[in-house]
Formats: structure tokens, C-alpha cells, sequence
């Protein structure tokens, strides 16, 4: 069983790499959204996988460091795609959170990322 909690976050970031007549090496803003997933058998007395409420336990110290906070000078983030945004959530989360199974950011309602670890 699979099991997700989502989350919002607003932050700002550019992506650096690109040639600056691209609309995105420009600094704008986003309304991220991110769902968090993670995988296991169903505990037979509670009937669930984990706590959604200890996903977002885990989550909260990373969500405060993306939260209103300008991407690309977090340590990691500093070329912040969804892409690399996906794998650093997961880099942050996997240690104390076993189960994590997938991560998925969306950048707009239309384009995001899905990392499921190496
Ligand atoms: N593979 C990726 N492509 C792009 C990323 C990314 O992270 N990974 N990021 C961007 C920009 O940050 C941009 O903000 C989002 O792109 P886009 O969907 O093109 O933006 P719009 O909301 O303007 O979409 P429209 O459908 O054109 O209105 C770009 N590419
Ligand atoms: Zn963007």
C-alpha cells in the first residue's frame, strides 16, 4: 500500500543555467505543491501504513526551510527545477523516513517533477 500526505509552500527561485532571454533564468515565484509518499504493509490494528500526521512531522523542518524562502541559496538548490527540488526533498526526508517511496513537486497546476530514489 501506498500512502500520501501533500503539502504547499511559496517560495521564489531562477534557474541559473539557462540563456537569459529564457522567461525562467529570471527571478519569479511559485506556488509550489509537493506530495510526500510512502509505502508499506497495512498495520493490521490500526489499519493504515503510517500517521499522515508523522509525514508531517518529518516534513516540517524541511517545508520551514523552503517556505517564503528564495530557493537557489539553499545549500543544494542551487539550480532549484522541480527535478532537482524532488531529489533534494527526498535526500532530506529518507533518513527518517523509511518508507518514503516517491516524492512529487509541482512547480505550476501543469509541470512537475517525480523522484523515486537512485
Ligand atoms: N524540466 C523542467 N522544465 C522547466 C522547469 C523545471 O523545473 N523543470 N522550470 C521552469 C520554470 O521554473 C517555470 O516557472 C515553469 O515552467 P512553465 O510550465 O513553462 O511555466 P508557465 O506557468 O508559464 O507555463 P505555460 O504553460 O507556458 O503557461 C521551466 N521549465
Ligand atoms: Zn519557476
Amino acid at each position: 500500500m501506498e500512502i500520501f500526505k501533500e503539502f504547499t509552500f511559496e517560495a521564489a527561485h531562477r534557474l541559473p543555467n539557462l540563456p537569459p532571454d529564457h522567461k525562467c533564468s529570471r527571478l519569479h515565484g511559485h506556488s509550489f505543491r509537493c506530495r510526500i509518499y510512502v509505502e508499506g504493509p497495512l498495520d493490521p490494528v490500526f489499519g493504515w501504513v503510517s500517521d499522515f500526521g508523522d509525514i508531517k512531522a518529518v516534513f516540517k523542518p524541511t517545508w520551514e526551510r523552503l517556505d517564503h524562502h528564495y530557493l537557489n541559496e539553499i545549500p543544494g538548490l542551487e539550480n532549484p527545477t522541480s527535478e532537482v527540488l524532488a531529489r533534494w526533498i527526498w535526500q532530506e526526508l529518507k533518513a527518517e523516513l523509511p518508507q518514503l517511496s516517491r516524492v512529487e513537486v509541482f512547480e505550476t497546476c501543469t509541470t512537475g517533477a517525480i523522484y523515486r530514489g537512485d
